[in-house]
């Protein structure tokens, strides 16, 4: 017996099918999104979006159900009428306005032409405006929610993006029936069955104990926005790892996977990780380190940690309290340099060699002594989502000079994303909730300096995922617990998860060379980020008068 798990990442979806006894991969592949990120033109009118959006396309992750799940079973070579259930994951919170059945208000011809018909993806940062209303709010008025986001809603969240489609485009708002996750969503287009996941509802959804914000604090953020839960947001609750339906006749068209066979309740790429590396347990902290990070974590207390993303309680496995946090550029940051600051020598060595620009950049970093380059920079490109969460910070890089070179930053800013890290590690033991070790998935896997500098910066070993497809693996074994082959995820994960444990440990000799930096992060860290000095909220500004003046 076979199940598939479906990953809808920021740029891809991959599938792998995986062996129900085992938990061996037998076959994957990757569709890769036509339209990736919508962050500079609307595709279909061509208009120019605003700073810090980030859009995408439903018709790109369906394609994936199309392409990426057959191209999977073929490459696994087994009969698809062995597969007894298909499970999925998505970024988040990336969420779309639909109609009633489910139809992405942007595929109306009514809606085409308008921005914010189009699903939001969780890189979408341009409401923290919204979310700052809805944080000093809720602050003001006591809202015992909060805590349990460490003391902030972050904009990436449902009820910024939806706040923003209401002040931004009342008619848009009042069209949609539905503010959907797209982790949801495409549940909802394989089985028919709509049902809000209880990770993406708790984290994202502000859903706690059974309720939502009230329509009192709604309507003191703004008047119309007083029904939004009633109205567009609140529906039945799937667990996870739960039966959301069977496969319906034009999914199983799609997908080339029997009619009928069991579809998971949706999931979110970071939290679904944590069974296939073995990461349930309480105090296993799990990085899923790609595009951004996301740290997630089990826990068997309900803690209040500052700065945190969120505490849910099943939000990572039923019974237990799930907490995340997460860096909102990792990847993305190191993609930034290469991609904008790298000489064309630099280039045209990496392809001589027949590496990546990443790789031949990390050679010549990994050359240095710790602290040789002298620089030291704050990982707030894409903004911070844990501990200060504010998307409005940017990065910052001091201590360069006329020598400072392109490794040398590329360092720096490896480093950064590690101190980032270590913040985040540290507020969570400060607050009484213990991290008792730290594994790691994701694409940065592919980087073993990284990891070594990780497991330096933080002073503890690494464990690993033993797979290239956590997520994916992660939605396989979700589908093999909503098909009834393991009475739970936990049971499932034993069997079908896999790990390497403390792959990589600290260097104490690095290690201590690393205090001293992450001290110098800690300065800046609190200097530009807690009040010290404003700079980048002016400089946001600045840019904003700017632009509407251009
Ligand atoms: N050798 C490398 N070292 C560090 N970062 C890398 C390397 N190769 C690619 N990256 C970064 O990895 C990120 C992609 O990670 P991946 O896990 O594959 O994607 P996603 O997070 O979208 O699932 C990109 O942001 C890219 O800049
Ligand atoms: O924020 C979450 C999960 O809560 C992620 O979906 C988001 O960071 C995107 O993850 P990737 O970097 O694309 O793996």
């Amino acid at each position: 017996m076979y199940v598939v798990g479906v990953d809808f990442g920021t740029l891809s979806g991959r599938a792998v099918v995986v062996r129900v006894a085992d938990g061996a991969e037998l076959g994957s592949a990757v569709s890769v999104y036509d339209h990736a990120v919508v962050e500079s033109r609307l595709p279909a009118t061509g208009e120019q979006l605003p700073p810090d959006w980030a859009l995408q396309m439903p018709g790109d992750w369906l394609a994936v159900l199309r392409d990426a799940v057959p191209a999977a079973v073929r490459a696994s070579g087994i009969d698809p009428a062995e597969v007894i259930g298909i499970g999925t994951d998505f970024t988040a919170c990336t969420v779309l306005p639909t109609t009633t059945d489910g139809t992405p208000l942007c595929e109306l011809d009514a809606f085409r032409d308008r921005p914010h018909a189009y699903p939001k993806l969780w890189k979408h940062h341009s409401a923290q405006p919204h979310a700052d209303r809805i944080n000093a709010l809720a602050a003001a008025r006591g809202e015992t929610w909060l805590a349990r986001y460490g003391g902030k809603i972050s904009s990436e969240w449902e009820f910024a993006k939806a706040l923003q489609v209401l002040e931004e485009d009342p008619s848009v708002y009042a069209a949609m029936d539905r503010w959907v996750e797209a982790a949801d969503w495409i549940v909802w287009q394989l089985c028919g069955s709509y049902l809000r996941n209880a990770c993406t509802a708790g984290y994202k959804g502000i859903y706690q104990d059974g309720a939502y914000p009230s329509a009192d604090y709604l309507a003191a953020l703004n008047p119309g926005f007083a029904s939004f839960v009633t109205d567009k947001l609140e529906h039945e609750i799937g667990q996870l790892g739960a039966l959301a339906g069977g496969l319906t006749a034009s999914a199983a068209e799609w997908t080339g996977l029997p009619e009928g066979i069991a579809v998971c309740v949706g999931n979110v790429d970071a939290h679904v990780t944590a069974p296939a590396a073995k990461a349930t347990e309480p105090g296993q902290m799990l990085m899923v380190m790609g595009t951004s990070t996301c740290h997630v974590m089990n826990s068997d207390r309900l803690g209040e940690v500052p700065g945190m993303c969120g505490v849910v309680d099943g939000g990572i496995v039923p019974g237990l309290y799930g907490y995340e946090a997460g860096q909102s550029g990792v990847g993305d940051i190191f993609a930034w340099h290469v991609d904008n600051f790298v000489p064309a020598s630099y280039v045209e060595s990496a392809t001589a060699a027949g590496i990546s620009v990443h790789d031949h950049l990390t050679a010549l970093a990994a050359a240095q002594e710790v602290g040789e380059h002298g620089v030291v920079a704050l990982d707030w490109h894409g903004g911070n989502r844990s501990v200060l969460v504010d998307h409005e910070l940017s990065g910052v890089l001091v201590g360069t000079t006329l020598a400072t070179r392109a490794e040398d930053v590329y360092r720096a800013l490896l480093e950064a994303t590690a101190f980032g890290t270590r913040t985040i590690v540290e507020a969570f033991e400060s607050n009484g909730v213990e991290v008792a070790e730290l594994v790691v998935a994701g694409g940065l896997l592919r980087n073993a300096f990284l990891m070594q500098l990780y497991s330096d910066v933080c002073r503890r070993p690494l464990s690993v995922i033993d797979s290239e497809q956590g997520p994916a693996l992660g939605s396989a074994i979700h589908a093999a617990v909503a098909a009834g082959a393991y009475p739970d995820v936990h049971a499932a994960a034993e069997a079908m998860g896999k790990v390497r444990r403390a792959v990589y440990v600290p260097d104490d000799q690095r290690a201590t060379a690393y205090d001293a930096l992450y001290a110098e992060y800690q300065l800046l860290h609190d200097h530009f980020g807690r009040g010290g000095n404003d700079v980048l909220h002016r400089l946001r500004d600045i840019r904003r008068t700017a632009k509407e003046s251009a």
